[in-house]
């Protein structure tokens, strides 16, 4: 979608014109695929994974992969993926079972081979890279966080995390204070001795996240990290990695089948069915601008006050001055009260403290109880 059709949007929301300044609408820019907005870490191209009999084998074109997915010879697990991950994003890739997350990925982890494509890591080709090369990108540069945890039962804590360091033969005193320092992150101090046995789900799961950490990889590979974990503790592990995040500025890779999960961590999501990318964008966007019914269906569920800016649902100003101004990035749920509280509408400025439209409660109240799609047949979709 382009930004006219964007703004088109908005008219039809607020019910009359309302061109936002650049930078707010650059926020909202719909694409089905949107860009990340820093230098990529980590992309691939014509990306894909067929498994079956008949896919055994090296292809010159994609033309040959998809004969082979559309006479049903083969599966197509990934089909013409194209993704660009930035430096630094919690890239989320969300979507029901089967629809090819996990496959994706191993292949960009290069866990398991894709069947044609490639992967480029810092603009390095991985594919074809000699095996002894690959093994040092994946001892140094990544680190992998797994739904099973995939701890050693017989190794303490200590040792469960130093073990990736120690098969890549670092120094002993630097894997001391490698573990150390990231046991006291991930607040696992004075449990260094135990055992997993000795750990509840949430404590092993922090040892297998700083077991990643303490390779000090420039990239983060997390499989369903939190899925087996009851939902009080799998919320503060996320708070956890949204915390860890601000400070360590990874570039990580999250695979989850829990839109509300992918909505709290991402800062693009990229949304996958049967092997393809259906839709890439900032949480707001995929809510507010979904695809199609498929993404849009994931949308239906959760909180939209929490996902969606004030800029989103404002309208254009009536007045000059407001009593009360609200910047307009952000999010309703911090919002509401003090909108509330004014008695009329609030004035919504950008980061230069220019106005940049209005907001008033009832405009709260249309979102919370229309949703985005408005009222009547096919509302909250
Ligand atoms: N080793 C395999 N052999 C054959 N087919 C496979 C294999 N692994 C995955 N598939 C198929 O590839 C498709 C994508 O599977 P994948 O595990 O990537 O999905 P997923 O989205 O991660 O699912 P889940 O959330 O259930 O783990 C599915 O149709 C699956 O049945």
């Amino acid at each position: 979608m382009n930004r006219k059709v964007m703004t088109g949007e908005l008219e039809r929301l607020a019910g009359q014109p309302f061109p936002l300044p650049e930078e707010l609408q650059a926020g909202f820019m719909s694409t089905a695929m949107q860009k990340p907005d820093r230098p990529v870490k980590l992309a691939c191209r014509q990306y894909w994974k067929l498994y079956g009999a008949a896919a055994q084998r090296k292809f010159r074109d994609a033309g040959e992969l998809r004969e082979l997915v559309d006479s049903g010879r083969a599966v197509g697990a990934l089909q013409d993926v194209d993704l660009e991950i930035g430096e630094g994003e919690i890239f989320v890739v969300m979507g029901l079972s089967g629809s090819g997350k996990s496959t994706l990925l191993r292949c960009l982890a290069r866990l398991i081979e894709p069947s044609f494509g490639e992967v480029l890591l810092d603009g390095r080709p991985l594919i074809g890279l000699p095996a002894a090369e690959l093994m040092k990108v994946r001892r140094h540069e990544i680190g992998m966080v797994f739904q099973n945890f995939a701890l050693l039962p017989h190794l303490s804590v200590v040792d469960n995390i130093a073990l990736p360091l120690r098969i890549r033969h670092d120094d002993p005193a630097s894997i001391r204070e490698n573990v150390a320092e990231v046991i006291q992150l991930v607040g696992l101090s004075g449990m260094e001795a135990r055992l997993p046995a000795q750990l509840s789900g949430g404590q092993q799961q922090r040892v297998g996240l700083a077991r990643a950490l303490a390779v000090k990889p420039g990239l983060l590979f997390l499989d369903e990290p939190f899925s087996a974990l009851d939902p009080l503790i799998r919320r503060e592990l996320q708070d956890e990695l949204v915390r860890l995040q601000a400070r360590l500025k990874k570039t990580m890779v999250f695979v989850t089948h829990d839109f509300s999960e992918a909505v709290r961590l991402g800062d693009r999501i990229a949304i996958m069915k049967d092997g393809r990318v259906r839709q890439i964008g900032a949480p707001e966007e995929i809510v507010t601008a979904p695809a199609d019914d498929y993404v849009r269906n994931f949308a239906a569920g959760i909180d939209l006050t929490r996902v969606v800016s004030c800029a989103r649902i404002a309208t254009q100003p009536t007045r000059s001055e407001y009593a009360v101004k609200v910047p307009a990035d952000r999010r309703i749920a911090e919002a509401a009260e003090e909108v509330a509280r004014a008695g009329g509408p609030v004035g919504l400025v950008d980061s230069q403290g220019r106005l940049v439209g209005e907001l008033d409660a009832a405009a709260i109240l249309r979102l919370v109880s229309g949703g985005l799609y408005g009222g009547g047949e096919g509302a909250g979709r």
